[in-house]
């Protein structure tokens, strides 16, 4: 006979995890206020009073608000000895002075209670979106932590135990976390873009407006946007990488691997791939603006009214064939086009499904020699635009350097960089330390070992 669990609660969750439950291979019985009336239930599962649904079965899942807890507390005489699963969340961080878990601990002492499950939603439970998933529990009884982790287990979820109970607080405040590691990298991205944004707006409409008097405002809407996107998006690309840059050398310099990194260090490296999604995503924006470009009003506007000119004035200018803007502008293209493939490729490598049918080596391949190489093309393109502009016209004083001149700086040190780590002397010492090498290295000839490996 198929064991038998108790849910207390018959609403979103407690239905959806009975589903799930039932599903599993075990009986489901649920304690509720109104046995009779208390809507569909999972096909299967039964229904009772509280406390005769807690007499058949030793693990009960309260799926009940926190709110409402004190009716547990008149029956706490049918919950000794059980395993009571607190699955509660709050609305928000601090409004109870203690964690719901260990509230319930106090309302009924004879019973063990297990915080957990509940970073999982009603939705994935019945969408059985569950396969792999992590979570937490914690709890004082270890017997009954075991019982409850072998239950998760068969429901396909991954345990971490995360200690006593005094432990149910910060459980309970991770499903409040709204995107806790992409909170860095969008931070950064819209410094940066309101950095350079402003900078433009200065540097490309205020000083024309104050220096020649033109009006040039309408180019906030494209034309400064798409500086700003593909500046923004190489100098997050770089921000990527350089973290992997400054760990390596910070290994060199103190010539081992067996020391922390500081924290911050660690925590720009936890949210390398989210800044080099965000960079995707302003890569492909860049991509889409200059797409539009030949249709806008402004540039149709500007190539008609030549040919307009010069027939009122019956005159033509030369009008030759210029190979260097050629070659120039077409390797300006191409290194975008290379640079934008090679983008999509890396975001697409860091979906989880498609990382895991990679093994170790190919992973850090396509994310390290590839993302470089990108990160190579993309400057290249930075440097190929510059370097057109500067072949039309000049007319930039030292003073107000271009946008995309300053954002080169940061990926041309990357690339700097990571070209002293490939020299073969410093790539060998790197791989030795990464194998475990310390500089104080073993004695020969005692044949005795300074170095630990801790
Ligand atoms: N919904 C979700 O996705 C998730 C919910 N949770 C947590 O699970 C718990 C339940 O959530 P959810 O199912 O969405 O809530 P619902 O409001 O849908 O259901 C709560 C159930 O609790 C019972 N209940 C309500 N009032 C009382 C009362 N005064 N005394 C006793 N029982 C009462 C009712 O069942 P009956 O009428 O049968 O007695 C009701 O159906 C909450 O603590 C929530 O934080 C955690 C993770 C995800
Ligand atoms: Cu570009």
């Amino acid at each position: 006979m198929p064991e038998l669990l108790c849910i207390f609660g018959t609403g979103d969750l407690g239905r959806s995890l009975g589903l799930r439950l039932l599903q599993s291979g075990y009986r489901v019985v649920y304690g509720s206020r109104r046995p009779h009336s208390c809507g569909p239930l999972p096909q299967g599962a039964q229904v009772m009073s509280h406390a005769a649904a807690a007499q058949s079965a030793s693990l009960i899942f309260i799926c009940v608000h926190r709110e409402h807890y004190d009716f547990l507390e008149t029956m706490a005489s049918h919950l000794e000895r059980k395993v009571l699963v607190d699955l509660s969340n709050n609305l928000k961080k601090g409004i109870y002075p203690e964690a719901n878990a260990a509230y319930l601990q106090r309302l009924v002492p004879g019973a063990a209670v297990v915080k957990g499950f509940n970073t999982l939603s009603a939705w994935a439970l019945q969408n059985g979106l569950l396969a792999g998933k992590q979570v937490h529990l914690c709890g004082n009884s270890a017997a009954a932590k075991q019982a409850v982790a072998e239950m998760a287990t068969k429901l396909g979820l991954t345990v971490l135990d995360k200690g006593s109970l005094s432990a149910a607080r910060e459980l309970e405040d991770f499903p409040l976390q709204l995107f806790p590691e992409w909170r860095l990298p969008l931070r950064v991205a819209l410094g940066l873009m309101a950095f350079f944004f402003f900078y433009l707006l200065i540097r490309d409409v205020i000083y024309a407006y104050v220096e020649q008097e033109q009006d040039i405002s309408y180019r906030i809407m494209v034309s400064l946007a798409n500086k700003v996107f593909p500046i923004v998006s190489l100098v997050m690309l770089s921000l990527c990488y350089l973290p992997g840059v400054i760990a390596a050398f910070l290994q060199l310099y103190r010539g081992t691997k067996y020391s922390r990194f500081p924290d911050w260090l660690d925590r720009w490296m936890l949210c390398r791939k989210q800044m080099g999604l965000v960079a995707l995503g302003l890569a492909l924006l860049h991509a889409i603006y200059t797409f539009i470009i030949p249709i806008r009003y402004a540039v149709r506007h500007k190539l008609i009214s030549r040919v307009v000119d010069e027939m009122k004035n019956n005159k033509t200018t030369p009008f030759y064939f210029d190979d260097t803007e050629a070659w120039g502008t077409d390797s300006f293209y191409v290194l975008g086009i290379l640079g934008f493939f090679l983008y999509v490729l890396l975001g697409l490598t860091s979906l989880p499904s498609v990382g895991g049918t990679l093994s170790w080596r190919e992973f850090s391949f396509i994310q390290s020699k590839l993302g470089h190489l990108t990160l190579f093309i993309c400057t290249a393109h930075g440097y190929i635009y510059g370097w057109n502009k500067f072949l039309r016209s000049s007319t930039y004083k030292w003073y107000t350097p271009p946008g995309y001149m300053l954002c080169l700086i940061v990926p041309s040190v990357v690339l700097v960089l990571k070209v002293i780590l490939l020299l073969p002397c410093v790539d060998r010492t790197l791989t030795r330390i990464r194998q475990g090498w310390e500089r104080t290295k073993p004695n020969e000839e005692t044949g005795t070992s300074k170095a630990t490996n801790l």
